[in-house]
């Protein structure tokens, strides 16, 4: 079952692959979007898996999970430090560099979708409600090209 398990997730991440491929085209052409796949949902149980494969719960509390995700931020960090100000796209990084950044925010990410699991929150949800909050605080009509806090707004 669990190789079954793995070669779904290898068929349909090449699948992807090749859809993304065929489809791609240049960056300047058309808006980044991200695939559609994998799902937070599938985050969360592909690292569970991996977890569980490993018997590493014992590790992976809160805490841990936490000081893990703030390392692999750390780590992001590293591959800004002592650039200047970056333009959207990265233009002037090779290749390898972006793989290093890819790597490294994923490592955020997985670290992220672990310890919101293992705290009991249910995160896509969550971010939908925390989006409607952030629209009733920063309604678009009044912020239009302002980036002050809404504490700083008196009506
Ligand atoms: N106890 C652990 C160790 C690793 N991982 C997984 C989640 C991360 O995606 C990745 C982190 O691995 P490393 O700690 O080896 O960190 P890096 O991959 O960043 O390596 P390095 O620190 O050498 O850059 O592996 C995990 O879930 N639990």
């Amino acid at each position: 079952l669990e190789q079954a398990k793995e070669k779904y997730e290898q068929v349909k991440f090449d699948m992807n692959m090749l859809n993304n491929m065929t489809h791609r085209k240049s960056s300047r052409q058309r808006r980044f979007t991200f695939s559609p796949e994998p799902s937070i949902e599938d985050i969360r149980r592909m690292q569970a898996d991996f977890t569980d494969e490993r018997d590493w719960n014992k590790f992976h509390q809160p805490r841990n999970l936490l000081l893990a995700m703030v390392g692999e931020v750390g780590e992001v960090a590293e591959l800004f430090q002592w650039r200047g100000e970056v333009a959207e796209g990265l233009p002037d990084w090779t290749e390898s560099e972006r793989e290093q950044l890819a790597h490294e925010l994923s490592d955020v990410l997985i670290y992220l979708v672990e310890l919101a699991e293992k705290c009991r929150v249910d995160l896509p949800q969550a971010v939908l409600r925390k989006m409607a909050l952030n629209r009733l605080k920063y309604p678009a009509s009044k912020v239009h090209g302002s980036a002050k806090k809404y504490t700083e707004y008196k009506d």
